[in-house]
């Protein structure tokens, strides 16, 4: 028995186009974006790969890109569950500030630290900072629990009890499953999948709007190890994009 996930990261959002460090902030697609999910969902049409569960954040980009690729899928009836576990990563104090600037400020190395090392967090966001999701409703469950900054290994820890509480048991039961995500809750996600070393992970950037299938075996491991993406030209080019960020 094989199991089928396929991993959709948001298309391009308004601050992606604007180079700032986003994270909890409820940022949309632009039109590129919103290009990009039209994309995805004819690609998964054109792979015989129509989902039959929808797993997204609770964010509009991540929500919004799977409604698109979904409705072009002609999919958008099947059922959907959304948890802030598949946020994107809270990028703390740096949520709203600019790349290129804070590269400029701080340096490649401290930049890469923040961006992509494993287990360092960026300095923690005040909650009467402009870009805090402190307050916000759609948070009210966390209580004061809710990320004031996380790294990657955060991401992980919260993302992994939803993976075994409820997607794994989909996929279990045969469904093919969708997970509308982001660039980093995704990483987290590919990290524990195809068992990337705390090190490695840092070389890995996830392209927007192209879905990463994978077939997994009983051990919900995947049989070819990284997935395929359904158009592995746009991937290569949209993680060279994403790996240069803040660099231009
Ligand atoms: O700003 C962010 O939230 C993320 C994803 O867009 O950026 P990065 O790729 O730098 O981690």
């Amino acid at each position: 028995m094989t199991y089928s996930l396929i991993l959709l990261r948001h298309g391009h959002s308004e601050w992606n186009a604007k180079n700032l460090f986003t994270g909890w902030v409820d940022v949309d697609l632009n039109d590129q974006g919103r290009a990009e999910a039209v994309r995805g969902g004819q690609l998964l049409v054109e792979n015989d790969l129509l989902p039959d569960i929808l797993y997204t954040s609770r964010q509009k980009r991540a929500i919004n890109t799977a409604n698109i690729a979904l409705a072009e899928a002609d999919r958008g009836w099947i059922d959907v569950k959304r948890s802030w576990r598949l946020n994107e990563r809270h990028y703390g104090a740096l949520q709203g500030k600019d790349k290129a600037q804070t590269l400029a400020e701080f340096g490649e190395a401290q930049f890469m630290e923040w961006r992509r090392s494993y287990d360092v967090s960026p300095p923690p966001l005040a909650d009467d900072s402009e870009y805090s999701q402190v307050g916000d409703p759609r948070y009210a469950d966390l209580g004061d629990s809710i990320p004031r900054t996380e790294c990657l290994k955060d991401v992980l820890e919260r993302l992994l009890p939803y993976w075994e509480s409820d997607i794994s048991v989909d996929l279990r039961a045969g469904k093919r499953v969708l997970i509308a995500a982001h660039g980093n809750s995704l990483r987290s996600l590919v990290k524990h999948l195809d068992g990337i070393s705390d090190a490695d992970i840092a070389g890995l950037n996830i392209p927007t709007g192209i879905p990463l299938a994978y077939e997994l075996d009983d051990n919900l491991k995947p049989i070819t190890p990284g997935g395929r993406y359904l158009d592995p030209e746009a991937a290569a080019a949209s993680i060279q994009a994403v790996a240069n960020q803040g660099k231009k």
